[in-house]
């Protein structure tokens, strides 16, 4: 069992480093911490960076999460190569532009890439961003699968993740008492679906409602709220086509685990939104 702390960091390659760096900053609310000719990275709370685009395709993505025990990325590399999981071992070049001290990778049953840290960088400063959108931290990815039960075994297998509610086959899953840090989401492609930073309060969504439409950014989902992890919520469209969420969930699973039930939630609006707002996202239709 490899026992995961928490999602660390999302690394999502682009054509266009300069209109990443104007999107995340002047919209999302990200701090560029370090820019480079191939690099961006931008942060969220103390640890070094949530974001890293490089220089490469866009729909090229990585999750990472970092590993509880730091001493045990080698028995976790171990575990996934002997059940045949197609992964390895990070260099010291590539630990060095992750900002950690060791990393292994795998690629997840659908193929998307999977880091697991050990020992990532902070920062030694504040997140100052140079928008104030009430950013709190990293909350979660969508993740897309191109099959929910078989994605859900191999996280259930392999690592400490559990499920804390399905909206019809798709697991919103945890590693912590946190809702969930990854939601995996059908569809026909790999890659992330959505990447969720957690902000403060209701007033930070509703402001950025306004602020967004201002800025001509299109909404594809929200204002609302998830009656899953009770978070309000509202989604738009971002550099390359990658959708962002703020929302500010705050419902823990906690107590009394061994008699913990997922809820079943159906593959219905009413599941996504508890307001009635209804989704423009291909991977929230039912
Ligand atoms: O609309 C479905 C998504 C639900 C939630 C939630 O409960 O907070 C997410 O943000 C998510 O799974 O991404
Ligand atoms: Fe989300």
């Amino acid at each position: 069992m490899i026992n995961l702390r928490d999602i660390l960091y999302v690394r999502l390659g682009t054509r266009d480093l300069e209109g990443a760096q104007k999107f995340c900053t002047e919209i999302v609310g990200l701090q560029a911490v370090e820019r480079t000719a191939d690099r961006l990275y931008l942060k969220s709370s103390a640890s070094h960076h949530a974001v890293c685009y490089f220089q490469g395709e866009p729909g090229d993505h990585t999750v990472a999460f970092d590993i509880k025990d730091w001493s045990q990325l080698g028995a976790a590399l171990a575990q996934l190569q002997s059940a045949g999981v197609p992964c390895g071992q990070g260099t010291a070049e590539e630990a060095a532009d992750r900002h950690v001290e060791a990393f292994i990778w795998f690629n997840d049953p659908t193929g998307n890439r999977i880091e697991i840290v050990a020992r990532p960088h902070d920062a030694g400063k504040r997140y100052f961003p140079s928008r104030d959108a009430g950013i709190t931290g990293l909350g979660h990815v969508g993740l897309c699968t191109t099959d929910p039960a078989r994605d859900q075994a191999f996280w259930l297998q392999h690592f400490n993740a559990m499920v804390s509610d399905w909206i019809g086959p798709c697991p919103l899953l945890r590693v912590n008492p946190r809702h969930h840090q990854m939601a995996l989401f059908a569809s026909q492609r790999k890659g992330i679906q959505h990447i969720n930073f957690q902000v403060a309060e209701i007033d930070d969504i509703m402001k950025s409602w306004y602020f967004l439409q201002s800025q001509d950014i299109r909404i594809v989902f929200g204002p609302g709220r998830h009656p899953t992890s009770g978070g309000n919520f509202v989604y738009f469209e971002g550099h390359d086509e990658v959708i962002f969420e703020y929302s500010n969930s705050d419902r823990h699973i906690v107590g009394d685990l061994e008699n913990y039930r997922p809820r079943q939630f159906p593959l219905h609006p009413t599941s996504f939104c508890m307001w009635g707002s209804k989704p423009d996202i291909a991977e929230f239709r039912d």
